[in-house]
């Protein structure tokens, strides 16, 4: 009986951090080596950071890389450790996963099958390493073999997938597999998307079942480097069986799970396939030989158990939250900022912006209790009281501001006022109507005539949303603070936003969530709230009111959706005509069948105006301040969704849909 004790870590590491993720990675190694670890399986490109963009191209980052993998050699003794970094080999790049030994590398795996699609951009750095080869290389003052290889460790025959390679068809696994392999390790950056994490655990334990093997699967945790998150979800299975399943959207930089796998009972398993048939002449390559002897593991029997959290019905609900706290406050700590500041209306967008800085603040308080979550925020101890609360932190932390007009009313400004108290922010209100006032006056003096909303609509709306840009960035400059935007991707998708006036913000943390499933996380919000948080009942005034800019006079009764048209329809039109690419005359087809309480001639007018208002704003969404990514799609033109700011803005198409061809 050949039992192993394998784990794979979380890392939550940050691009050309080369102290602070050889810190982590050595956490990583030091916590495995206490657990009595044999082999751990470390994250995709965990040396240099996954999201190193064209700084890959860097000639000195290579070598640094290389350069901490020799410093990270010794911390490995008496273990097996899947360091992850960029290789340059043959005058090309190629990402990497070093296989280091009790303090020897023994050799590299290359990634075959590039990530390229959605927010992922490998082929730009790296080149694909071509399936079944191999080579030689020097590496960290090692002579050793690169590419795709089968390494035998005390005859255990340990192979490599790296993320993308296990997502598709003919992948390295179905060499390994005729070639003997008993554990695959997965490296992975595999970003967070909603219910992302059923399909992954699908994948590691399917994949132990297809190839009779241990699969040992890591992955990166946290908002890396500014807008995608990584849940952290790491898993080990073994012939068909989850043994292992880490926490996911956790705020720790370092996690590891563990579990033994029984080496000779996979290959018995296996021999019992009636289908598995080895490959004889493959066999005779023979597997890099490592001259090391694992200790034999004790049996054990373990149950996996998700956080309550995982469990929960309102899973998206809970995932949201989760990810956003997670991507607000690495973004913090890792910008250095000193805390939020937030232009809080009392509508739905800026109430759960503040939200969720607050849900920040408990949650890590639970994750890392009170003196090391404020010093991880570089908060000075002497000046918070000795108690360190939830509501002391987020009144340090976030600053909020009702800015009226004469537009405003006194609903919203005492929606806003009981949020912030609610929550604990530290709230001011300002009266921007002067602003307003004072330079619609120099205009009109410079024109020589009046304003007038029968005809100058849209510039009195905007000039009120740009007045309130100047004080929030005061408040931001002040505080050494990052600056909210509260746009949502409903609004991002029409440009329903004034620029350098909402939108003003060093991030959108909301702005790849589309508004009706923000209402629905309030309303949740509201009455239930994140397991182990609980509910914000001050929610309900806000819940209560129709999503409104409240720019124009009141007599107007301005709301978004009649500016617009329903938002359910709106996001609906989206997925279809952006997220599925589908003409507008397939978008009529596709929604009608849907939203049959809408006659066809009012669909196509809310069609038509979704296309051209989509086409006139792509140059608004190449201005929005980056934002998180929670989902599959995205409308981020710096990452998933790429668009012409000029174009014919399908012109011919709506004149066909208006003449109902
Ligand atoms: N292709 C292009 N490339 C570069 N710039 C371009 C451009 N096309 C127009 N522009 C510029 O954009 C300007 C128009 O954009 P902008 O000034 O932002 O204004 P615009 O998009 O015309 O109007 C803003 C809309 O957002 C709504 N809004 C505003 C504020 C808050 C809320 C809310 O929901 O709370 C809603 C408001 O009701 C209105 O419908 C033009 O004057 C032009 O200078
Ligand atoms: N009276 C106000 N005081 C402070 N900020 C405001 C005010 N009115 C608008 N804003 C800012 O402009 C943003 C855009 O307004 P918008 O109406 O889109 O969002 P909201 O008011 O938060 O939500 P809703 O759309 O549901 O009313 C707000 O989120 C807020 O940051
Ligand atoms: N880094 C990667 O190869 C990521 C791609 C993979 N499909 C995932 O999303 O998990």
């Amino acid at each position: 009986m050949k039992l192993l004790r394998v784990a794979a870590a979380a890392l939550n590491q940050t691009p050309l951090d080369w102290d602070g993720n050889a810190d982590n990675i050595r956490r990583a190694i030091a916590i495995a080596r206490e657990r009595e670890v044999q082999i751990l399986c470390l994250p995709e490109l965990c040396i240099t950071g996954y999201g190193c963009e064209d700084a890959f191209f860097s000639h000195a980052v290579a070598m640094m890389a290389e350069q901490v993998l020799s410093e990270l050699l010794g911390e490995t003794h008496g273990m097996a450790v899947s360091i992850g970094l960029p290789l340059l080999y043959g005058g090309a790049l190629f990402n990497g996963s070093a296989l280091v030994v009790d303090g020897r590398l023994v050799g590299v795996a290359a990634k075959q099958r590039l990530a390229g699609d959605g927010l992922h951009y490998e082929p730009r750095w790296f080149k694909p390493w071509p399936a079944g080869q191999s080579a030689t290389m020097r590496l960290a003052g090692e002579e050793c073999r690169v590419g795709e290889m089968l390494f035998e460790v005390d005859g255990v025959r340990i192979g490599f997938e790296i993320c993308e390679d296990a997502w598709v068809a003919d992948r390295p696994a179905d060499h390994l597999m005729r070639r003997g392999v008993d554990l695959i390790l997965n490296p992975s950056a595999s970003h967070f998307a909603f219910g992302k994490h059923a399909t992954r655990r699908q994948l590691v334990v399917e994949s132990s079942r297809t190839f009779g093997v241990g699969y040992v699967y890591s992955n990166l945790a946290g908002n890396e480097a500014g807008r995608v998150i990584y849940d952290g979800h790491t898993l080990i299975a073994a012939s068909g069986e989850l043994l292992v399943s880490g926490p996911r959207l956790t705020m720790a930089p370092v996690s590891v799970i563990d579990a033994v796998v029984d080496v000779d009972a996979l290959r018995m398993r296996r021999a019992q396939s009636a289908s598995f048939q080895p490959a004889v002449e493959l066999n005779a390559e023979p597997a890099v030989a490592v001259d090391f002897s694992f200790n034999n593991a004790a049996p054990e029997v373990r149950v996996s158990r998700a956080a309550a959290w995982e469990a929960a019905e309102s899973s998206q609900e809970e995932e949201f939250t989760r990810a956003i706290t997670l991507g607000l406050f690495d973004y913090l700590r890792k910008s250095r900022a000193k805390g939020f500041v937030v232009s809080l209306s009392g509508g739905a967008d800026s109430a759960a912006v503040a939200a969720l800085v607050a849900i920040m603040v408990r949650l890590g308080l639970e994750e890392f209790g009170g003196e090391r979550f404020a010093m991880l925020l570089g908060i000075d101890r002497s000046q918070i009281s000795a108690e360190i609360d939830a509501a002391a932190l987020v009144g340090r932390l976030l600053t909020t501001a009702y800015q009226s007009t004469r537009q405003s009313s006194a609903i919203t400004l005492s929606a806003a006022a009981a949020i912030a108290k609610a929550i604990g922010a530290t709230h001011y209100e300002l009266d921007v109507d002067d602003v307003c006032q004072s330079y619609r006056s120099k205009v009109e003096a410079a024109l020589g005539r009046q304003l007038q909303w029968s005809t100058d609509d849209v510039t009195l709306q905007n000039i009120q949303a740009r007045a309130r840009g100047p004080s929030v960035w005061m408040l931001a400059n002040v505080n050494n603070a990052l600056l909210l935007a509260t746009s949502n991707r409903s609004e991002a998708a029409v440009g329903y936003a004034t620029m350098d006036g909402d939108t003003c913000g060093g991030i959108s943390p909301i702005a790849g969530i589309d508004k009706a499933f923000l209402r629905r996380w309030l309303r949740w919000l509201e009455v239930q709230g994140p397991v182990g948080i609980g509910p914000l009942p001050e929610l309900a005034v806000v819940n209560a009111l129709r999503p409104t800019a409240e720019l124009r006079p009141a007599e107007q009764s301005q709301t978004d959706e009649t500016d617009l048209m329903p938002y359910d329809l709106l996001d609906a039109i989206e997925h279809q005509a952006i997220g599925e690419k589908r003409s507008p005359g397939e978008v009529l087809a596709f929604v009608a069948a849907e939203f049959t309480q809408y006659a066809q001639p009012q669909l196509v007018i809310w069609i038509r105006r979704f296309f051209e208002l989509w086409c006139r704003n792509q140059w608004k969404r190449e201005r929005y301040a980056p934002s998180f990514h929670v989902d599959d799609k995205n409308l981020d033109p710096k990452t998933w969704c790429r668009f012409p700011i000029l174009s014919g803005g399908f012109r011919r198409e709506l004149r066909e849909l208006d003449a109902g061809r």
